[in-house]
C-alpha cells in the first residue's frame, strides 16, 4: 500500500522565539514537497502559539498532552489548550516521557484517545531499551507497548506510530536497516491483525539519530513511512535534506 511519508521534527526542550526563523524556513521549504511528503514540527509548549501564528497552515504540534479535559494538574496542558494555541497534532508516549515521567502504556493510551477524540492528530511512540534488545526481547517489548497503548479505534488519517529504539535516540547510533525492517514489519502485522485495512494505512515512522546522511537508506526500508527527528530537526539546513530524502523515489534513495 502506498502511504504518503511523514517527516516530523521533535524539538524536545529546545528553542525560544529566536528560533522561529528556523520554523519559518522549514515551513516555507516544506511547501515545495506538499504533494509528496507531510512535514510537521512538534515544539515546546511556549513556542506553539507563536509558531502557529508565524506559519499559518503548516502543522505545528505538541510533544505531550494531558488526558483530562481540565482540572488540578499543575504544569499540564489539555487537548483544548493545545488546539487553542494552534497545535494540530501531538506526540504521546515518547520514551523520554515513559522513562523520566514514569508514563505507562495505559496512561499513553488515555492521552492518545483524548487527543484523537478532541481533534488532535497523534504520533504514538514505542521502542525498546538496549537491555531489552540484547535480551532478544525487542519485538516482544514493542508488541507489549502497542497492546497497552494503542487506542481502541484508529483512523490512519489521524494516527501515526513512531518506532524509536531508546538506545538510538540522541546517541548517533542508528538501528540497522534489518533491525528497522524487522520491527516495522512486526508493528504492521499487529496493526493489520487488530484493525484490518485501517492498520494497513497507519504510518510507521522511524526515530533515533536520523540525519541527512542516513535518511535515504532508512526511507527505503519496507514499512518505513517517515521519520520522527530530534536533534536534526532544530535547524532547517539539517532537517530539509531529510524531507528531501523522503520525497525522492525509492530507487534513488539509498544514496
Ligand atoms: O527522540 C527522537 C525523536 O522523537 C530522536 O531523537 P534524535 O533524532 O535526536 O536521536
Amino acid at each position: 500500500m502506498q502511504r504518503r511519508k511523514l517527516v516530523a521534527g521533535n524539538w524536545k526542550m529546545h528553542g525560544t522565539a529566536a528560533d522561529l526563523d528556523e520554523v519559518r524556513a522549514i515551513a516555507g521549504a516544506a511547501a515545495q514537497f506538499g504533494g509528496q511528503v507531510d512535514v510537521a514540527l512538534c515544539l515546546p509548549g511556549t513556542l506553539i502559539h507563536r509558531a502557529a501564528d508565524a506559519v499559518p497552515g503548516f502543522p505545528i504540534g505538541a510533544q505531550d498532552v494531558h488526558a483530562s479535559e481540565k482540572g488540578a494538574f499543575t504544569g499540564d496542558t489539555s487537548v483544548a489548550m493545545l488546539r487553542d494555541a494552534g497545535a494540530v497534532l501531538t506526540i504521546v508516549g515518547h520514551s523520554e516521557r515513559r522513562d523520566l515521567h514514569r508514563e505507562d502504556d495505559s496512561g499513553v493510551k488515555a492521552k492518545a484517545e483524548a487527543a484523537l477524540a478532541a481533534g488532535l492528530d497523534v504520533i504514538l511512540c514505542v521502542g525498546e531499551s538496549l537491555e531489552e534488545r540484547e535480551a532478544g526481547r525487542a519485538v516482544a517489548t514493542v508488541a507489549g507497548q502497542l497492546g497497552g497503548s494503542l487506542p481502541e479505534r484508529i483512523d490512519p488519517a489521524h494516527l501515526a506510530l513512531a518506532y524509536e529504539p531508546i538506545w538510538a535516540i540522541g546517541t548517533g547510533k542508528v538501528a540497522s536497516c534489518d533491525d528497522i525492517a524487522e520491527i516495522h514489519a512486526a508493528i504492521r502485522a499487529l496493526l493489520v491483525e487488530r484493525f484490518g485495512a485501517a492498520g494497513e494505512g497507519v504510518r510507521i515512522l522511524y526515530g533515533g539519530s536520523v540525519k541527512a546522511s542516513n535518511a535515504g537508506e532508512i526511507f527505503a526500508v519496507a514499512d518505513v513511512d517517515g521519520a520522527l527527528v530530534g536533534g536534526a530537526s532544530l535547524k532547517a539546513a539539517d532537517f530539509l535534506p531529510i524531507v528531501e530524502a523522503a520525497a525522492r523515489p525509492v530507487e534513488s534513495r539509498a544514496a
